[in-house]
């Protein structure tokens, strides 16, 4: 049986850590962060996700704003939106929910974005930088996925790293990233031939393709690790149930350690939202943040703590 990975439990000790360091910025410095999503439309999945960043901001010390526009807002009001956003004081990190409806282009939305603001780590500007090896904002979903795979494996030096899906929101920045911690990196996605070949040769597997318990057992190299990065709602008995992309059951035979959904990638997603909210925040007043911000994601390795 395979090490579950407790995404929920690390996503709690990250929050705590930042709240305290929200603590030390609000008595010393006179500076509460502030967070503003911007959500589009009624999807209620969506809605369960706003509502949990905007809670746990405010648990976390950090103000909240929240704007709800209708499906049919025009784009020029939007970007009318961040624009005020981008130079208010008050705001030191903006998140625009995708996707958006298609009257808007989210090319253009997330180009609007003041690259200093975007948490989200979508403006050109933070993919290039990174991707180049500079400072950048880091998205947080890619970003929970590495801190999980760091506290696991420490080194990840030299691994043979899958990436199912190559989205900009996770698979391109998931594969960019391992490729700085210096694994062998493959990306696969719908063309991909012999996929499940593919994925047998993967010490990390990450799985984000929205596809319910698309990888299976004989898909995952024995004792590999497994990130499941997939949140799929499905009708079962009559009820809707939350499953990720890898076959749960039939993984947990096989792999070295896996994350679960829920409670595996998706509390991390938001956690690293907060991180990068309070990092934003410091640059933003010239107040030193540990070089290596994952330095505050994993303060110590399971083997470390062994
Ligand atoms: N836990 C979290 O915090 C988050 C979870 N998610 C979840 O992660 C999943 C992926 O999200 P996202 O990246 O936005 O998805 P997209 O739909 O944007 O991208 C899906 C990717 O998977 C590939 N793909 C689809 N079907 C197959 C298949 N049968 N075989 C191989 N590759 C396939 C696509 O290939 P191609 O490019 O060729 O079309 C594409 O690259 C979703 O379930 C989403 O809900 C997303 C964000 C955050
Ligand atoms: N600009 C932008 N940034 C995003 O980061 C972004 C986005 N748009 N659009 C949608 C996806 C999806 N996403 C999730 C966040 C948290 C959970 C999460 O907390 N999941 C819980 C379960 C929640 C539930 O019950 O639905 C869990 O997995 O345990 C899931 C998914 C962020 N996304
Ligand atoms: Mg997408």
């Amino acid at each position: 049986m395979s090490i579950l990975i407790d995404g929920k439990a690390h996503a709690a000790r990250l929050r705590e850590e930042i709240g305290r360091q929200v603590g030390r910025l609000r008595q010393h410095d006179l500076i509460t962060p502030g967070l503003a999503v911007i959500l589009v439309g009624e999807d209620p999945a969506s809605q369960v996700y706003v509502r949990n960043k905007a809670t746990q901001a405010r648990e976390a010390g950090m103000s909240s704003f929240e704007y709800r526009l209708a499906d049919s807002v025009p784009q020029i009001q939007l970007l009318d939106l961040i624009e005020r956003l981008n130079c208010d004081p008050e705001v030191h990190g903006i998140l625009v929910q995708l996707p958006l409806p298609p009257q808007v282009d989210e090319a253009r939305v997330i180009q609007a974005i003041c690259p200093a603001k975007d948490i989200d780590g979508f403006h050109p500007i933070n993919v290039g930088n990174i991707a180049t090896g500079g400072y950048g904002m880091v998205p947080c979903t890619p970003l929970g996925c590495l801190t999980l795979l760091k506290f696991q494996l420490g080194d990840l030096s030299g691994k043979r790293a899958v990436v199912l899906g190559r989205s900009n929101i996770v698979g391109k920045p998931m594969a960019s990233l391992l490729l700085k911690e210096h694994c062998t990196v493959t990306v696969a996605h719908s063309r991909t031939r012999q996929l499940e070949e593919v994925c047998r040769q993967a010490d990390i597997l990450v799985a984000a393709v929205g596809r319910p318990c698309l990888v299976k057992e004989d898909w995952i190299k024995p004792g590999a690790t497994v990130i499941d990065v997939g949140i799929n709602r499905i009708e079962a008995d009559g009820r809707t149930r939350l499953v990720g992309d890898v076959d749960f059951e039939g993984a947990r035979k096989v792999a070295g350690a896996l994350t679960p959904v829920p409670g595996g990638v998706g509390p991390m997603t938001i956690a690293c939202l907060l991180l990068n909210t309070l990092e934003a925040t410091c640059r933003q007043h010239d107040i030193p943040f540990p070089d290596d911000i994952m330095s505050l994601a994993w303060g110590s390795t399971s083997a470390e703590m062994a």
